[in-house]
């Protein structure tokens, strides 16, 4: 194989109570992403976006983890990847994983499928590193398996992929741009014992009700005591969002990976219609431009569309 074409899912990192190991691919946005195997050792980064990513390998998400790969297997091959950027850098729905992942999955299709899944998250880590300056997964894994993945633990790469219960998400991006490695430097390093076992247990209802498509479980467990007091404050009209679409019928949701973005989780089509509704006019009503999608949590991952 010399070319292949991917489409690469947005991911909602965290899910409210799982900070660093719980995530969620979901269908929209995506981008979209092309890798070419080169006769040379150049590697080749082009954006088609208009949003300024640098092009330097070494300063690109998807570039350092073909650099990596390249290095690893000591290739004389290059790399050229064109890169359709829709999921916004900044934006809290796993823009850099994105990135990340399509490169690392990409190159393995290409190579062969020399690397193990794990390797895969393992060389894509190197992305986040470069965006965040810290090598977590929990946007990459749900990439790169689909549905929600729960990381166990990144060293070694221990990844458990969770059941998909049929649910609606919504999530709006207000246009304010929320850099993950900012997010994280605000975030406290020490937590209480009664925060600590507070979020265990939402946690382990978390997971027990995705397990369970137990969707009530799951709404009484998306709360968060740790993260999402800090973050939330970045967010414009965070804490009217989120009791607006529990009011018209969410399970739950909160901030979408660092923010700024925020998703909803619900049942039906209808409420995930109204709660976007809601969340375009909140933002416009204090003049904040946003882009709002309804989807539904995305079983797949990265998906082939093309390959020759
Ligand atoms: N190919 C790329 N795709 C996305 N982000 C990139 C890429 N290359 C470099 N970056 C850097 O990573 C940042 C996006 O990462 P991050 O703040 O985590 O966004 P998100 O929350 O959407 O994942 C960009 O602001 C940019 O500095
Ligand atoms: N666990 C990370 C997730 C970052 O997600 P992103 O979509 O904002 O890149 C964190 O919360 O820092």
């Amino acid at each position: 194989m010399k070319k292949v074409k991917l489409k690469v899912p947005a991911t909602v990192a965290n899910l409210v109570c799982g900070f660093d190991i719980l995530g969620m691919a979901v269908h929209a946005p995506y981008d979209e992403m092309e890798l070419r195997l080169l006769e040379t050792p150049d590697i080749i980064i082009k954006h088609t976006d208009s949003f300024g990513l640098p092009e330097e390998p070494s300063s690109n998400v998807a570039g350092i983890v073909l650099v990596k790969i390249q290095e690893y297997f000591n290739l004389k091959n290059g790399f050229e990847v064109i890169i359709h950027k829709h999921i916004k850098p900044g934006s809290g729905l796993g823009s850099s994983a994105a990135s990340a992942a399509g490169a690392a999955l990409g190159a393995n299709l290409l190579l062969g499928n020399k690397l193990s899944k794990e390797e895969v998250v393992h060389f894509a880590m190197f992305g986040e590193e470069l965006a965040s300056g810290v090598r977590h997964a929990d946007n990459i894994a749900p990439c790169i398996y689909g549905g929600i993945t729960l990381v166990k633990s990144t060293n070694p790469i221990d990844i458990i992929p969770l059941n998909s219960p049929d649910l609606f998400v919504t999530a709006v991006h207000p246009q304010v741009e929320v850099k993950t490695s900012d997010a994280r430097q605000i975030l406290k390093k020490n937590i209480s014992l009664k925060s600590a076992v507070e979020q265990w247990g939402n946690i382990a209802g978390l997971v027990a009700g995705i397990q369970k498509n137990d969707f009530s479980l799951i709404g009484r467990s998306l709360n968060d005591v740790i993260i999402e007091p800090v973050r939330s404050i970045l967010i414009p009209k965070f804490d009217e969002i989120k009791e607006k679409s529990l009011q018209l019928g969410a399970l739950g949701g909160g901030i979408s990976g660092s923010g700024p973005s925020i998703f909803m989780l619900s049942e039906q089509k209808e409420t995930a219609d109204k709660i976007a509704q809601m969340m375009e006019s909140v933002y416009n009503e204090i003049e904040i431009e946003s882009f709002v999608y309804v989807s539904k949590i995305n079983p797949a991952g990265v998906q082939i569309v093309e390959e020759s």
